[in-house]
């Protein structure tokens, strides 16, 4: 196996260099030509039922809804970096999760198990049960009896670690053991495996919003699940289904996101970590969560670098926090992470904003996203916030 950076640059690219191109040909085909009725339904057939095109009754794409050749290549090197047999590519980071969710909900298991925090829309989801799951928050510790309460029907674990938006941490070997055979999805947004390959430590299915840091750049949607090839399956034909596809241009800009991902994150996360003890130090600042800091155990062997998302809480309440983000010049005051630009936001009032009072972030907790700034300027513009 390569080093992890060289298959993020060559990844989903092995065929490029047969085909005498250097990049990947962007295939906006929505319909592709049928040859005849018979082949042509055998391929129909199998890729709506959630098969691959080396299949040998593939003879035509079909049709975008079913294949695309970009999300495909951006899905392989995403897989190979997670260290999943597969990778299946949607929408958006929440019409992944909804394809996970229906397809407990069709294989008739629609219990589902979930430890707070999750992203807000994440847990929306959840609460609202449009799906036709229904589900038992439990704390890490409690999942074990949570599913031992309904074993007949629990579909899926969900966990996310480092969380969102207070970077909760989560011991995702622990979880697996608990979950037994219940499958563990862990939304492995703010690692990226990069720094986290949750497949390694036993869960079953990560899940990206590929908007966030895979993306890199602000400019796109997407979401994708690495697994197994059985859970890939499913969620192909959940997918094929339903539609919540990866628009072809978004999925060619991912995969080349993927081969700058490591250096980013990388340098994202040193200064990350130059912002937490400074922040951690800071006499205007009530606390500061980062996995870089002392105090703040990372489960053993689980994540290689603490990230570039700290969590922190000014003094002055609500009130304090409410004004910081107004002041920001620099930093960009709006939801989501991972780009190349730093971003803060108060997640009681926007990304967490639909979750339940009792499980909701404090309302003086604000979440930076550090970008590729130099570290000083995004210190100084933090600073003369605080000081307002
Ligand atoms: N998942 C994104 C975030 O956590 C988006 C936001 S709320 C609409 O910032």
């Amino acid at each position: 196996m390569t080093h992890p950076d060289t298959t993020a640059v060559h990844g989903g690219r092995e065929d490029l260099a047969a085909l005498g191109v250097h990049v990947p040909p962007i295939d906006l085909s929505s319909t592709y030509p049928v040859t005849d009725l018979g082949s042509g339904g055998g391929s129909y057939e199998t890729l709506a039922t959630g098969g691959r095109p080396e299949e040998e009754s593939v003879s035509s794409l079909v049709y975008q809804r079913l294949w695309n050749p970009n999300v495909d290549r951006f899905e392989q090197a995403l897989a190979d970096l997670e260290h999943a047999d597969e990778a299946v590519a949607f929408a958006s980071g929440m019409a992944a999760f909804t394809a996970s969710l229906i397809a407990c909900v069709s294989a008739g298991t629609p219990h589902v198990v979930a430890v707070r925090p999750l992203y807000g829309g994440s847990d929306h989801l959840l609460a609202t049960g449009m799906l036709g799951t229904e589900v038992t928050w439990a704390d890490a510790d409690g999942v074990a009896a949570a599913i031992s309460a309904r074993p007949q029907d629990t579909g899926l674990v969900v966990i996310e670690t480092p969380a969102n938006p207070s970077l909760d941490l989560v011991d995702i070997r622990a979880v697996v053991e608990a979950a037994g055979d219940v499958p563990v999805l862990v939304d492995n947004t703010f690692a990226t495996p990069v720094l986290q390959q949750p497949l390694d430590l036993g869960a079953a299915l990560s899940l990206h919003s590929a908007t966030k840091y895979i993306g890199g750049h602000g400019d796109l949607m997407g979401g994708v699940i690495a697994t197994g090839s059985a859970w890939a399956s499913r969620l192909r034909q959940v997918r094929a289904l339903t539609g919540g596809l990866l628009d072809p241009m978004a999925a060619y800009q991912l995969h080349r996101g993927l081969q700058t991902l490591p250096v980013r994150v990388r340098a994202q996360q040193e200064s990350a970590q130059v912002l937490a003890d400074w922040l951690a130090q800071h006499e205007l600042v009530e606390e500061v969560r980062y996995p870089g800091l002392p105090g703040q155990s990372v489960p053993e062997g689980q994540m290689r670098g603490p990230g570039a998302m700290i969590a922190f809480r000014p003094r002055g309440g609500f009130d304090a926090a409410a004004e910081l983000v107004t002041r920001c010049e620099l930093i960009t005051h709006a939801v989501s992470l991972g780009g190349v630009d730093t971003l803060i936001q108060h997640p009681a009032s926007l990304t967490h904003r639909p979750v339940e009072a009792s499980a909701k972030p404090g309302e003086d907790l604000l979440r930076l996203s550090v970008g590729l700034e130099g570290v000083a300027d995004i210190r100084a513009d933090l600073d003369r916030a605080l000081h307002g």
